[in-house]
């Protein structure tokens, strides 16, 4: 079984009324775009990648990532990073803990540590690290929210529209960050957005939705 994520025959219903079908494939590196009006159902089929469906609906076809069927597993064995739209950043931790919060074990303090001032260098938030997230703007708690599932190193990342709180200049910016990193580490991207720069940004396959 190929590499990546691979969508096979899902249907996403509330009821007896089928909200979305889709199939698709998403090579290691590769970012698809996930486009449509409100409602069509774009966060509703990340929820049940993520293994997360609300239970007013009903989901079925396979998702398999690296060639591995994920049902069963539960959402924290699915090694899938989520960003919903409103980043939600632990509040009781400093910015700096909520980066550190997603690295993988192992390392030493200080190179923990250099990891994180490397990241919030790279998201424009140098001397950021012992801010209270509450005092961040919208735009700065998304960048640092996007920056976190990024050092969580995970197999697949599920992006809704993660871009949208960012002024124009930082939007081109991080959107290029997180593709590189994405491409550089072989990670799909199942990418939801209304903003076709995103989409032209992201230069793979785009499926829209009606
Ligand atoms: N937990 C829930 N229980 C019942 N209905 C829901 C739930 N979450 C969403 N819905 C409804 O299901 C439909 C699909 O919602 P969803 O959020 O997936 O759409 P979307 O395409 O992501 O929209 P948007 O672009 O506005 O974010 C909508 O009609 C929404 O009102």
């Amino acid at each position: 079984m190929a590499e990546g994520l691979h969508l096979e025959g899902i249907r996403i219903a509330r009821g007896d009324v089928t909200l979305l079908r889709v199939d698709a494939h998403i090579a290691p590196g590769e970012v698809l775009t996930l486009m449509g009006p409100s409602g069509s159902g774009k966060s509703t089929l990340l929820s049940y990648v993520m293994g997360d469906l609300p239970r007013a609906f009903r989901g079925t076809g396979r998702v398999t990532l690296d060639g591995r069927d994920l049902a069963g597993l539960p959402p924290e064995a699915r090694r899938i990073g989520l960003l919903h739209q409103d980043p939600l950043l632990f509040p009781h931790l400093s910015v700096a803990a909520n980066l550190a919060f997603g690295l993988p074990r192992g390392g030493t303090r200080a190179e923990r540590r250099a990891t994180v001032d490397t990241a919030l260098s790279q998201i424009g938030l140098d001397g950021y690290g012992h801010r209270d997230p509450a005092t961040l703007s919208g735009g700065q708690g998304a960048r640092v929210a996007l920056m976190r599932v990024l050092l969580s190193r995970p197999r697949a990342l599920l992006l809704d529209e993660p871009f949208s709180k960012l002024d124009a200049a930082r939007r081109g910016q991080t959107r290029d960050l997180v593709f590189t990193r994405a491409r550089e580490a072989g990670v799909p991207i199942l990418l939801v957005t209304h903003d076709a720069a995103d989409a032209q940004a992201a230069a793979g396959p785009v499926i829209e939705l009606s």
